[in-house]
């Protein structure tokens, strides 16, 4: 095995992690899942051995499709569970297998697609995820230190107060961002650090900057790094400790760059002339489909290769591995559930309180819409010729403060389970705080809007000039609003992505409308959707209002009727909308909102679990 050289190789003096991990060493993994026709499977990883010492960086190269990141992700305990699939093999820390407890204490993934919070700049950006990773154990001070830190080793103190952004606001450029995301990782300590790509969609001068940039904290810190990566340039190459080539999930080399040129031209193989070593790999060990012939002669020298890197490591034929990886999914949390909750509240506030475009939209909306309801429902007070004027108004405002809410709110929970995904597969938080912090940073915005919303409607429309009656009304409102956020938390956690949940939506509302009582009277609907009214919000809201603005309201007849005056309960009763009483209807509609809760947090739990943990 080439191990002995290797050994020789590094020769770099470490200072050594703070987890004491000098070694993380994979044995004859093997991946195997379903795949085509019922029983058929796919080997995504074939008998995968190697290892990677403190100080080291190990570049995963390969073709595409080769398992780079099927290796990677499996080292990193980040294979998503799969009915049917099996994964074999050891992968063991110091020579002991790894103790899921602190797994995720131990490593950090940088994934490919840093996703983050655009509006918070990139001290921001390390600061939240410095007091989301790092244990209560350490001080503020000691976070804040550590954040400068790494602005100090990833070169990013030019950039430190500005946004992220996005393609609509410029930001940081993209080789900061791709800087930010491994600093993220790099705050909380990590003694490995997997990377997906980091060089992808840079230029190469940006690409050397970087890498040279981890091989340095790589060898200052004692950290581990192992990483995926395409066609290095020559220079990042000469980086790399040592390199996995990969082909079809088979390992056709583990060792260093300069071996592997060797073993290659023993194999006949030599390197032409002016040509990039990664280049020359791909060549090799990528299948050529472009004609049958092509793929059979590509096809046999990958075979040859493996068959010859087996040979040379002694462990062809070696016995198929008998223990089988476990999932488990115990954590170590770095914080307590308040203190997460507070870190994680804070952070979505001043991201929300910073998307500006957002705020404005939506309180520009709402402004548009109380003139224009003004001036349509505009009446005097208990005038008696403006009763279905009222009704309609008391209908209207129910369905626009559940559209208002539930569409903005709906594509809410997808993008945090995205992030909340990454952040939860690195061991930073728990979902509930997760959901929780969002919900109550939620809760500001949509009561202001419906505040801003039915305070001046309700006399501008003209309805009871009755103190009590105009609080009710505020409180009908509210509540049902927040339950309309509810309903939007449950229906963006259970949807898979925000698309669907933007058809989802309006489709529920638009159900819940149609059996909220004014359209068509609930006591004449067929039991099979009478049911229906019973978890719409809009119904229990409408029959509150309307119990609020009519019960037992003196109304003139006008026209040609022939009574005096009449009550408004007779309105009431005519809609079916007399039970229950107003009150009780905010009590149900509480109560929906608590329902709608719970299943969306079960819903975010279950579509947002972790990845399959590795014993
Ligand atoms: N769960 C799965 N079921 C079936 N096939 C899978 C599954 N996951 C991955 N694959 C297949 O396994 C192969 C290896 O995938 P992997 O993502 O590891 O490749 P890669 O080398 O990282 O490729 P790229 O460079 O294109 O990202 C691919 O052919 C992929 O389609």
């Amino acid at each position: 095995m080439t191990e002995k050289s290797d050994k020789a190789e590094h020769t770099v003096l470490i200072s050594g992690n703070k987890s004491g991990t000098n070694e993380i060493r994979w044995k004859n993994l093997t991946y195997i899942v379903p795949y085509g026709k019922k029983g058929e499977t796919k080997t995504l990883l074939d008998n995968a051995s190697g290892y990677v010492r403190q100080g080291q960086v190990v570049a995963i190269m390969g073709g595409s499709g080769a398992g780079k990141s099927t290796l990677l992700n499996t080292l990193a305990g980040r294979i998503a569970e799969q009915k049917g699939s099996e994964l074999r093999g050891d992968i063991l820390l110091n020579g002991e297998p790894r103790n899921p407890s602190n797994w995720t204490n131990i490593c950090s993934y940088v994934e490919q697609d840093d996703l983050m919070f655009t509006n918070l700049s990139v001290e921001e950006t390390l600061t939240y995820a410095a007091k989301l990773r790092l244990p209560s154990s350490m001080s503020s001070k000691q976070k804040l230190d550590k954040v400068n830190e790494v602005i100090m080793q990833l070169n990013l103190n030019g950039c430190r107060k500005t946004w992220i952004g996005d393609s609509l606001r410029r930001g940081i450029s993209g080789g900061e961002r791709k800087r930010v995301a491994i600093g993220v990782e790099l705050v909380a300590n990590p003694s490995i650090l997997f990377l997906d790509e980091p060089t992808s969609g840079l230029d190469s001068a940006n690409a050397l900057g970087i890498l040279e940039t981890i091989k340095k904290i790589a060898v200052d810190r004692g950290m581990i790094v192992l990483m995926t990566i395409h066609q290095p340039r020559t220079e990042i190459l000469d980086l790399f400790d040592k390199v996995i080539l990969l082909s079809l999930g088979k390992t056709l080399w583990f060792g260093s760059t300069n071996s592997a040129l060797d073993h290659f031209e023993r194999h006949g193989h030599p390197l032409p002339p002016k040509t990039n070593p990664s280049d020359f790999f791909l060549d090799v060990i990528t299948i050529d489909r472009r004609t049958p012939e092509a793929e059979k002669a590509s096809s046999a020298t990958i075979d040859k290769l493996h068959k010859a890197y087996n040979e040379k490591i002694g462990s062809y034929n070696s016995p198929f591995p008998s223990q089988l990886l476990h999932i488990d999914s115990r954590y170590v949390w770095p914080l307590a559930w308040h203190q997460e909750f507070a870190v994680l509240l804070s952070r979505n506030m001043k991201d929300f309180s910073r998307n500006g475009a957002a705020i404005k939209a939506s309180l520009g909306q709402t402004f548009f819409l109380v003139i224009l309801m003004g001036f349509v429902f505009f009446q005097e007070a208990n005038d008696p010729a403006g009763v279905q004027s009222r009704i309609g108004f008391l209908f209207f405002i129910c369905i626009n403060q559940t559209f208002s809410v539930v569409m903005p709110n709906i594509s809410v929970l997808p993008t945090v389970r995205t992030i909340f995904k990454r952040e939860r597969a690195a061991g930073c938080y728990r979902a509930s705080s997760c959901y929780l912090a969002k919900l109550v940073s939620s809760i500001p915005m949509v009561c202001l809007n419906s505040l801003m919303m039915s305070t001046p409607l309700y006399w501008m429309v003209g309805l009871q000039n009755n103190v009590t009656r105009f609080f009710t009304f505020i409180l009908i409102i509210l509540v049902h609003s927040n339950t309309a956020m509810s309903l939007a938390y449950c229906i963006g956690s259970a949807v898979p992505t925000a698309q669907v949940g933007q058809i989802i939506g309006p489709l529920t509302v638009i159900i819940f409308n149609l059996f909220a009582g004014q359209l068509v009277n609930i006591g004449k609907i067929t039991w099979v959707f009478r049911w229906i009214q019973y978890i719409s919000l809009i119904s229990f809201s409408y029959k509150g209002l309307m119990q609020n603005e009519f019960k037992g309201l003196e109304l003139q007849c006008t026209g040609q009727m022939q009574c005096q005056t009449y009550m408004g309960d007779v309105i009431v009763s005519q809609y079916s909308l007399e039970e229950p009483s107003k009150y009780f209807c905010v009590l149900i509609n509480v109560g929906l909102a608590t329902m709608f809760l719970i299943l969306g947090y079960v819903f975010f739990q279950r579509t947002s679990r972790p990845m399959m943990r590795l014993k």
